[in-house]
């Protein structure tokens, strides 16, 4: 769904330190270890490796006091914008989305490894999540209970300062944001290879929340048990789309066990404590919590399995930049009424990437569009769009400008 990405320029510059490091530190510890056996013929000397770790270690060292410097300082700072956006009251009113967001790509377009996109993201993402969490933590609504792939997702975009509160069901997610008892709250969307949570699109049918983010999650399926045995399983809990999930896998290693969809993955793993003939699947956190032993895994039929998380909050977000609009459309029940919303979006070069069509709840075979373009409403082809867009609906909801997933 989101547009792949691209890094044309990135920069080749060398940062100052890992300039001036001296051999030892830069010195892959593979090589030295290499030559190290072709001195002995062979065989490491030990007498030879100790001072090289050693010295290693003092380098890793100072790095890491001026990492820790440098994260103090940055703190500091993030207090000072705190400060700056005035007499502030609640978490909420410190965070800013858009700036995180950009402060991510920055990260992503200079990183020339050796590490990963993903995993400089998920260091800057709780660097950030800290600062924020000075002023005081956000509360973040999702569907629980803990150990669930939604406070996975929790974690990966608003880091782990966040407070987490597990809830019931998708609809008391939005409950509990609209009641002002979460700041945020972050609902499945979309999976790649089962389609739409149809509860989600049609909670924002009739909620005045607004779209405040989106999150990609690659989802990790295990089945696990009290014992880690296959052959004790005679039943297997799981949520109904993650039983999905894992089809072929089940046929051919459980094909005789009992499948029993229950309301969350976390829900699966509790139930599946409770006897040695169950197995959950789930994953490997909720496993963790639960106290269960992993079975097999992953095990889901498609390795690029991935879910598509929203983030619901109360308010619209201004543009980062990078941004992507969901629509709801509500048009007439006659002919050509589709193409005449669509074809504004296209004469002013919007870009869109996903239709889904609902029953709009006003009527018997009414329905209502949900659309996602790139852009930001406050673009100018957006908006120029948009006004005739309006002309041609019967209602048209912004439900959220916001930034496009990072990574
Ligand atoms: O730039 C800001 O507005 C900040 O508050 C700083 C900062 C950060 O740590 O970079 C912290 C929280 C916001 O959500 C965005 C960014």
């Amino acid at each position: 769904m989101s547009p792949s990405k691209s890094k044309p320029s990135r920069s080749k510059a060398v940062s100052k330190s890992a300039a001036t490091a001296p051999k030892a530190a830069t010195r892959p510890a593979a090589a030295s270890t290499r030559e190290a056996k072709r001195s002995t013929g062979g065989a490491p000397a030990a007498t030879e490796r100790a001072p090289v770790l050693a010295d290693v270690r003092a380098r890793i060292d100072g790095i890491d006091r001026q990492i820790q410097a440098l994260i103090a300082e940055r703190a500091n700072f993030a207090l000072q914008v705190g400060k700056a956006k005035g007499p502030l009251k609640a978490a909420i009113d410190y965070y800013r989305p858009e700036r995180e967001a950009q402060v991510l790509r920055m990260v992503v377009d200079r990183n020339d490894g050796p590490l990963s996109d993903e995993v400089l993201v998920r260091l800057f993402r709780e660097i950030m999540s800290a600062c924020l969490a000075q002023q005081e933590p956000l509360k973040i609504g999702y569907l629980g209970p803990e150990g669930t792939f939604s406070q996975q997702a929790v974690h990966k975009h608003f880091g782990h300062s966040a407070h987490g509160l597990p809830l019931a069901s998708i609809e008391e997610v939005f409950q509990e944001v609209a009641a002002g008892n979460a700041d945020f709250g972050v609902v499945p969307v979309e999976n790649s290879g089962q389609g739409t949570i149809q509860v989600t699109l049609d909670m924002f049918l009739t909620s005045p929340l607004k779209i405040c983010g989106e999150v990609e999650l690659r989802v990790h399926q295990h089945l696990m048990s009290r014992s880690g045995r296959l052959e004790d399983i005679e039943r297997v809990y799981s949520h109904p789309m993650s039983l999905a999930q894992c089809k072929s896998w089940l046929r051919q290693n459980l094909p005789k066990a009992e499948k029993v969809p229950v309301s969350s993955n976390a829900e699966a793993a509790r139930r599946a404590r409770g006897s040695d003939d169950a197995g959950a699947i789930a994953g490997a956190s909720a496993g963790h919590v639960y106290g269960l032993k992993v079975v097999a895994g992953p095990i889901e039929d498609r390795p690029d399995n991935t879910t598509r998380f929203l983030v619901i909050g109360r308010e619209l977000l201004p543009p980062c930049g990078h941004d992507r609009t969901s629509l709801l459309v509500f048009i007439s029940d006659r002919p050509g009424a589709l193409f005449d919303v669509l074809s504004p979006l296209a004469r002013h070069g919007v870009s869109m990437d996903r239709i889904e069509s609902r029953p709009a709840h006003t009527g018997r075979w009414q329905y209502a569009f949900f659309i996602d373009v790139l852009g930001h409403v406050q673009d100018d082809a957006l908006s120029a769009a948009l006004r005739e867009l309006e002309k041609a609906a019967v209602q048209v909801k912004v439900l959220g400008s916001y930034p496009v997933a990072v990574l």
